[in-house]
């Protein structure tokens, strides 16, 4: 079955339908991680994008129970040079068509997908609309053009949990899979504000040694204190962090009073908490191949991203320094506080398939919750 992709300023790509068939609307960006698509799939940080893959054959290792990153897909459309239905990994379960299809995912498949990238990374990340039921190009794009813009949108509070739970799962291991932490193995408590939170940074935390619970975006920071917690951990989440305002002043509330760590939307949020400013970024950086520098260390480290906007370093002042660069386009990779137990990274340090560059912050975390402890 036909399928066509029309983006906002009128460029049309005709190609094949996979996954479910219908019509999506969503900002297309471009994901250059050559492995990890059913990770990119359920990243609930995706919420109102449509991803097209830079690596050229994509379904080869099918889908499995075991890599998913939240409990649904979260993404509206997803755009591949080359479908492969037969699949081969040893822990797959299903094809990646029948798995778009079960979630109701649109998927368009043989188009150039370089050409696309080219465009975006030319023209910046806009809107688009994938449909199998409309092949007018001319209604296509008008169509694409009343796509809300995703600067203004909170989309990361609708993804929240609906109550506190307490997270126990440990880091993959190949000979046991998944297993529980024990007590003894958890010695800090954290509150982990979910904003579209990734499976594997909770596993993450728990594999450093801490006792996660997990919270709603708006779980008042009074409660939260009243836990009497080591840290605060805030997540990785969708949309526009500006908008977001209740939260940021909840934030502000743990400000001197625990340590704090947050990733991607979590780091965003910190800087707006902290009194600085975020920005729309042409075409953000989505991939898992992303050269960043930690400045305290100048070691480099190859990382996994996936954000459409950034802090501005310059609007927080004297609070906080530059921690980590991104060395391709110089944006705000990490910052720290001068004076008090916070940091926060853009990029995603437990990145799952990965690379693990960038684990050691979860330690560094750890750290900080051990000094206050003392
Ligand atoms: N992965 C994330 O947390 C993304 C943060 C934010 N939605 C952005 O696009 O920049």
């Amino acid at each position: 079955m036909k399928a066509v992709l029309a983006l906002a300023d009128g460029r049309v790509f005709e190609g094949k339908s996979f996954g479910a068939t219908g019509e999506a609307a969503g900002e297309v960006v471009f994901n250059t991680a050559m492995t990890g698509y059913q990770e990119v799939l359920t990243d609930p940080s995706y919420r109102g994008q449509m991803v097209t893959m830079t690596y050229t054959q994509i379904g080869n290792t099918g889908i499995n129970p075991e890599d998913i990153e939240s409990k649904q897909l979260y993404l509206s459309g997803f755009i591949v040079k080359e479908y492969h239905d037969c699949y081969s990994n040893w822990r797959a379960t299903m094809s990646l068509d029948a798995y778009l299809k079960e979630n109701g995912v649109v998927g368009i498949q043989g188009i150039d997908t370089r050409a696309l990238t080219r465009h975006l990374r030319d023209k910046g990340a806009q809107n688009g609309i994938i449909s199998t039921v409309d092949s007018d190009h001319e209604s296509l794009v008008k169509k694409a053009r009343a796509v809300p813009s995703m600067a203004g949108l909170d989309l990361a509070t609708g993804v929240s949990c609906d109550k506190p739970y307490h997270w126990t799962e440990k880091l993959w291991d190949l000979e046991a899979g998944y297993t529980a932490a024990t007590p003894d193995e958890l010695k800090y408590k954290v509150v982990a504000y979910d904003f579209g939170i990734k499976y594997n940074i909770l596993r993450c935390l728990v594999s450093a040694g801490c006792d996660v619970t997990v919270v709603p975006a708006t779980f008042p920071a009074e409660e939260a204190l009243a836990m009497n917690p080591d840290g605060i951990f805030l997540s990785n989440g969708p949309g526009d962090p500006e908008p977001m305002t209740a939260v940021i002043e909840n934030i502000r509330k743990f400000v001197g009073k625990k340590p704090i760590f947050g990733i991607c939307l979590g780091h965003q949020l910190l800087g707006l908490a902290l009194g600085g400013k975020t920005m729309k970024l042409k075409f953000g950086n989505h991939g898992s191949n992303l050269p960043v520098m930690d400045l305290e260390t100048r070691r480099v480290e190859i990382t996994a991203q996936n954000h459409g906007f950034s802090v501005d370093i310059v609007s927080l002042g004297h609070a906080c320094e530059l921690a980590h660069e991104n060395l391709n386009d110089q944006t705000v990779e990490g910052m720290k506080h001068k004076d008090l137990p916070i940091f926060s990274v853009q990029h995603h340090p437990e990145a799952s398939p990965g690379p693990h560059d960038s684990h050691y912050l979860f330690g560094r975390f750890v750290e900080l919750m051990e000094k206050g402890k003392a």
